[in-house]
């Protein structure tokens, strides 16, 4: 079984290589660069074999890192992992979110009438639905919220906004920016794609000092020491239905 997790940004990477590397004083590969500039770190476990990419912030540069990934090794799964916002009262700080959907909730158009998303406008799809069993498994062993995960191209900074996410995504968990990317890369490659986010601030109105992001660092390392053999034993299962 082959894995490749996304991160935005090096420190997430570093927190989800904390949580696969059981014995510090044996850590394994050091980082190398993909073409492209992109940093990747491998990790090897029981029955998987994982890459952790930075593939930089927003669904953009997400999407263009884990294409790059994918077009370069065979993988089996794709992981969306990093800090994201949480719905209060849901999804509190520290707290880790899996998604049982990854949704494009900015994707779409400003109407008199209200936002419509590209489905709605007959564009395309604005939701991944990752494999409900393997969702299911990683909400449990990682005690996180399993619910949807938005992906927004701009961070929520009002209560506004923050009640209309929440009025058209009631049950939201969380809002990142990078979910939907990683699950457009995976689903043209066609492999299923799972995000799991740790909170490290509530979605709402801007707050910089509330921000909790050390803390929300140290949860998804939590989170990733329990999360590679889940991987992998849902691999052993169904790695031979992709690829
Ligand atoms: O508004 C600020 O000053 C500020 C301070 C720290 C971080 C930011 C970001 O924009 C981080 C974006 C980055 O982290 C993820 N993330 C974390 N919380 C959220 C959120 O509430 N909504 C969306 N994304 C969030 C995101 O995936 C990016 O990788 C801003």
């Amino acid at each position: 079984m082959r894995a490749l997790v996304v991160t935005a940004v090096a420190a997430e990477a570093d927190s989800v290589v904390t949580g696969l590397t059981p014995h510090p004083d044996a850590p394994g590969p050091e980082p190398r660069t993909l073409p492209g500039g992109y940093r990747t770190t491998r990790r090897d476990l029981p029955g998987i074999a994982l890459d952790v990419l930075v593939g930089g912030v927003g669904p953009a540069a997400a999407a263009a890192g884990t294409a790059t990934a994918l077009a370069l090794a065979d993988y089996h799964l794709v992981v969306s992992a990093g800090i994201g916002g949480g719905f209060a009262p849901a999804a509190p700080l520290g707290s880790l979110v899996v998604a049982d959907a990854i949704v494009a909730a900015d994707l779409g158009a400003e109407t008199p009438e209200g936002f419509l998303d590209v489905t709605a406008l007959g564009f395309g799809h604005s939701v991944h639905l990752p494999p409900t069993e393997l969702a299911a498994r990683a909400a449990e062993a990682t005690g996180a919220l399993l619910a949807p995960v938005l992906t927004v191209s701009t961070v929520t900074g009002t209560a506004t906004r923050a009640a209309a996410l929440a009025a058209r995504h009631p049950m939201a968990g969380a809002e990142a920016m990078e979910g939907f990317g990683v699950a457009e890369a995976a689903a043209a490659h066609g492999l299923p794609v799972l995000e799991i986010r740790a909170v490290s601030n509530a979605v709402g109105p801007r707050d910089r000092a509330a921000w909790r992001i050390g803390d929300a660092l140290a949860a998804l390392a939590d989170g990733f020491r329990v999360l590679g053999p889940v991987l992998a034993n849902w691999g052993e299962r169904h790695e031979h239905q992709h690829r």
